[in-house]
């Protein structure tokens, strides 16, 4: 698989996606500032205080000081409890408002993928990116944003006031905090990288974890339980291994900041007690000195273990980046073309087409005619080009020659909605989505009565199984179908197609698990429901399209024949042979 495409490189994905996702909540962040401000000045004015409470107070025995400045302590203190609630709150509501938004445009983005970015990246790979990589920004934001704003003015105001407390003491810092930030800065450059590794090794275990869950029943079949139990296992070690790695690197980050932090206190009260004993500084100076520098300290170790939570969210900011650049090949054009009539009418000009990477082009010079009110098979044998031929009228990729025309305009110049809308589609696979059977089928037509999905699931021959279901409409299905039938489920999705009417039906080889009885009354429904629309029937039972105004014959994507089933039994050798072996089959 070929790599996704790289976004913006380490940290700058994620101050990118912080400038994006944090503008609309820039009137909170600057009142969480102007509050978080506030809060460090009263942890500043606190040891001020207790030195003068100290000097003037206890020192010189003045008991009215001591209470009135006790008094003004204990007020600084709950003004700043309380400060630190409403910075909580509001850092909350900041983190998880952006996560919120980044997931949106994440699902947005995706939604607007074709198959071809969908494949670059891999469907693991998306779904963690929404859930788990945006979580670990999240998470980075919530510990970060307040902690680090706090630390920052905090170290910067203890320096100050250390200062003023004491110049002589104050040149303990110059060592101890340089030192702090070379240690702090070699471990992130070590931690960045360990940590995108992690979240590609959880990639790679989400991949094999859901291709064991979707392929269960093919495992236990071909008794490779215990080969993919192996493959499992190996994926959660080396995810294990490197998690070890980068926690280990963790762990020993908080004991190096303590030994600085320990140090220098050490150093301050060895100082700090000479200069006292000298009388060149009171003894309020050296305590609130001592508690400055412990405040630079603890926010320097606070800051610290924020940041270290910014190496995932480094590597999961570069992830979330990568989908957000990536631009889908297939885009709505600027100016954009609206067919004068929806008449469900398609055109194949001299069409070519190859997978975006595919080596061999899979149609070659296509070109037919698909008219209002007539009905036209599509056979040829399997891989012959027929289903890409239906994602071409989709517009789910574009030609690499010729044109498609649907309504009489070239599918490029329209908008998808405006394509898309009068398009009834029922895929080879009939998907489900977990819900009801009413939830189902009013998919596409929401607004749909009961007495509409009845006769779309008459006409789709489901009326009598869902009839029988417990609760008929109201019947559960499990996400994908996978409680009830295939033959019921291709029943199901062409139902679906049917309730929302359309100009063009596309029906892609979806007759396929429906025994011969079954798939005969479905077409004589489905001609009287279908009568004025264009109607395309992919299929590789000949008996099912046998019928149809015309037969579209491909083969190695080109078409060698197009006409009747008579015309076709006449003048088509690969019809022929396609004829003669499926009556060959049935005789055998
Ligand atoms: N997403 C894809 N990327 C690359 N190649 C593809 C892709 N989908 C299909 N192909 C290739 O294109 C060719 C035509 O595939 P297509 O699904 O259109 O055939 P088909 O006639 O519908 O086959 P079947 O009857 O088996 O459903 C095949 O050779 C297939 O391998």
């Amino acid at each position: 698989m070929p790599e996704p495409p790289v976004g913006g490189a380490g940290g700058g994905a994620l101050t990118r996606l912080l400038r994006v996702f944090l503008r609309p909540y820039a009137g909170l962040l600057a009142a969480m500032t102007a509050l978080l401000a506030a809060q460090a000045a009263g942890n500043l004015y606190l040891p001020a205080l207790n030195a003068d409470l100290t000097n003037k107070g206890v020192v010189s025995g003045d008991t009215g000081y001591v209470w009135r400045t006790g008094g003004l302590m204990l007020a600084v203190v709950l003004g700043v409890g309380l400060l630190s609630v409403a910075t909580t709150w509001g850092t909350s509501r900041v983190a998880m408002g952006a996560g919120t938004r980044m997931r949106a445009a994440l699902f947005r983005r995706v939604q607007a993928f074709s198959t071809a970015e969908v494949g670059r990246f891999g469907i693991p790979s998306l779904i963690t990116r929404n859930i788990n990589d945006v979580q670990q920004i999240t998470a980075f934001l919530q510990a970060a944003l307040a902690p680090l704003v706090m630390a920052v003015l905090m170290c910067a105001g203890a320096v100050v006031m250390a200062v003023r407390e004491s110049a002589a003491l104050s040149l303990l810092l110059v060592v101890a905090v340089p030192v702090l930030a070379l240690v702090i800065g070699g471990l992130l450059l070590v931690l960045v990288p360990m940590a995108r590794t992690m979240q590609d090794r959880v990639d790679r275990i989400n991949h094999v974890l859901r291709e064991q869950i979707t392929g269960v029943r093919v495992t236990r079949a071909f008794l490779r339980t215990g080969t993919e139990q192996q493959r499992f296992h190996r994926a959660s070690a080396d995810l294990t291994a490197i998690s070890l790695r980068t926690f280990r690197i963790y762990a020993a980050i908080m004991p190096v900041v303590m030994v600085v932090a320990n140090l220098s206190s050490v150093g301050v009260i060895w100082f700090g007690g000479h200069l006292v004993s000298r009388g060149s500084t009171p003894i309020g100076n050296l305590t609130a000195f001592l508690v400055y520098v412990l405040q630079v300290l603890v926010y320097a170790v606070i800051a610290v273990s924020v940041i270290a939570l910014a190496p995932r969210a480094v590597a999961s900011a570069e992830r979330v980046d990568q989908v957000l650049r990536t631009d889908p090949v297939i885009a709505d054009p600027a100016d954009a073309v609206t067919p004068a009539e929806a008449t469900g009418a398609v055109e194949f000009r001299h069409v070519d087409f190859g997978y975006p990477g595919g080596e061999r082009p899979v149609l070659t010079d296509v070109t037919f005619t698909l008219r209002p009110g007539r009905t036209t098979g599509i056979v040829g044998s399997t891989g012959s080009g027929k289903t890409t031929l239906l994602q071409l009228i989709l517009r789910a990729f574009d030609v690499t020659g010729g044109e498609v025309l649907v309504d009489g305009v070239d599918v490029r110049r329209q908008s998808a909605d405006r394509l898309r809308g009068p398009i009834g589609l029922v895929p080879q696979a009939g998907f489900l989505f977990g819900g009801t059977v009413a939830s189902n089928l009013r998919f596409a037509a929401p607004d749909a009565t009961d007495e509409q999905v009845w006769r779309a699931l008459t006409t789709a021959q489901a009326r009598d199984f869902v009839a029988a279901m417990p609760g008929g409409l109201d019947a559960p299905i499990d996400q994908g179908g996978t409680n009830i039938s295939g033959g019921q489920r291709q029943r199901l999705s062409i139902a679906r197609a049917l309730v929302r009417p359309s100009r063009l039906y596309l029906f892609d080889d979806c007759f396929s698990a429906l025994d011969v009885a079954t798939d005969a009354r479905l077409r004589a429904a489905l001609r009287d429901a279908t009568r004025e629309a264009t109607v395309v029937i992919v299929a590789q039972r000949v008996s099912t399209i046998m019928h149809a105004d015309q037969i579209i014959v491909l083969d190695a994507g080109r078409v060698v024949g197009v006409g009747t089933h008579e015309h076709l039994l006449d003048q088509c050798v690969t019809y022929q042979e396609i004829v003669a072996s499926q009556l060959g089959e049935e005789a055998a």
